[in-house]
């Protein structure tokens, strides 16, 4: 374990390069006896955004949590190269809640980690903190608290928070998830515009098929612990709004949700048949929101 001194001073070096991300038979059974990552091997190219996609409980937030080193393996292991360790801010986590410090204002809460870690001076960590939040847009809401900020706003903030490290790997579990659809893409295309800017390894957990789709390089289906597919996303980039009506979506679209609905545990007749048998782009609703699997 680095010491405090040789964290604020990594810190200050100029942001690793993002890192690939191998885990080799990982699994993790808790005290319960539950197995929530049964046997997973990945590799999860550097620089790249991949989605981890399936029906709840199958294990997304545990091997998420296990790759950021919140959770221990009980078999297996998790390698990032170049390595990330979270205790130097290499790693950034945004969770579902942004889970802000209610006494701290916006500026403040993205200068935090700095803080923790005693990098720089209070007046660098608010230059950089600033810069961070012209990038997610809230440069206008720095000195604001967060029970002025909405729920959107306050997401940008979590995850200008996570970014602030410069970490080399950003671990993100189901973050638009309490967000309406509208908001969702806007996050959604947001992440994509710090992916560009700050070229990090992404790592999402979603139940939106079409979130999934829009943002991610590689999609990984897990089912009851285990990577069931790992579908490689050719969208072209940059990846605009109108593709969600382009047939390659459709394509991927259909392959995802029937993979997803062939282990489901409900039937498939209760969903939309329109959306299986033609993807989105035929389907209203679905443009307008995408599906999620619960
Ligand atoms: N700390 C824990 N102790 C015991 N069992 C746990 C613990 N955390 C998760 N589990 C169990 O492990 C399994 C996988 O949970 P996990 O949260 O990783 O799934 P998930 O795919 O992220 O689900 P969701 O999409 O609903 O968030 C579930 O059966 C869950 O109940």
């Amino acid at each position: 374990m680095p010491d405090a001194t040789d964290i604020a001073a990594s810190v200050r070096q100029p942001p690793s390069s993002p890192s690939e991300i191998s885990c080799q038979a990982v699994s993790v059974t808790f005290a319960s006896g539950t197995t929530a990552v049964d046997d997973v091997s990945l590799q999860l190219e550097a620089g790249k955004i991949h989605s981890l996609i399936g029906a709840s409980g199958c294990g997304k937030t545990t091997l998420l949590r296990s790759i950021a080193g919140l959770q221990a393996c009980t078999k297996g292991r998790i390698e990032l190269s170049p390595p990330a360790i979270s205790e130097r801010g290499e790693i950034g986590f945004v969770f579902q809640q942004p889970s802000l410090l209610p006494w701290l204002t916006t500026v403040e809460n993205v200068m935090l980690p700095l803080e923790l870690l005693g990098a720089y001076s209070r007046d660098e960590r608010r230059k950089r903190a600033t810069e961070i939040l012209h990038s997610v847009r809230l440069a206008d809401a720095a000195d604001r608290m967060p029970n002025q900020l909405s729920g959107g706003m306050k997401m940008r903030v979590s995850i200008a928070r996570a970014l602030i490290t410069r970490p080399s790997v950003l671990l993100l579990d189901e973050p638009f998830a309490a967000l309406d659809d509208l908001l969702r893409e806007q996050l959604g295309q947001l992440l994509r515009s710090l992916w560009n800017q700050y070229q990090f390894t992404a790592v999402l957990v979603t139940h939106n098929i079409a979130e999934s789709i829009l943002l991610s390089h590689q999609i990984v289906l897990m089912h009851d612990g285990k990577v069931q597919q790992i579908i490689t996303n050719s969208l072209p980039e940059p990846r605009v709004r109108s593709i969600r009506t382009s047939p390659e979506f459709g394509r991927f679209y259909g392959q995802v949700s029937d993979q997803l609905r062939a282990t489901a545990d409900w039937e498939s007749s209760d969903l939309d048949s329109n959306a299986r048998n033609n993807g989105p782009q035929d389907n209203d609703e679905l443009n307008n929101t995408g599906e999620t699997f619960q």
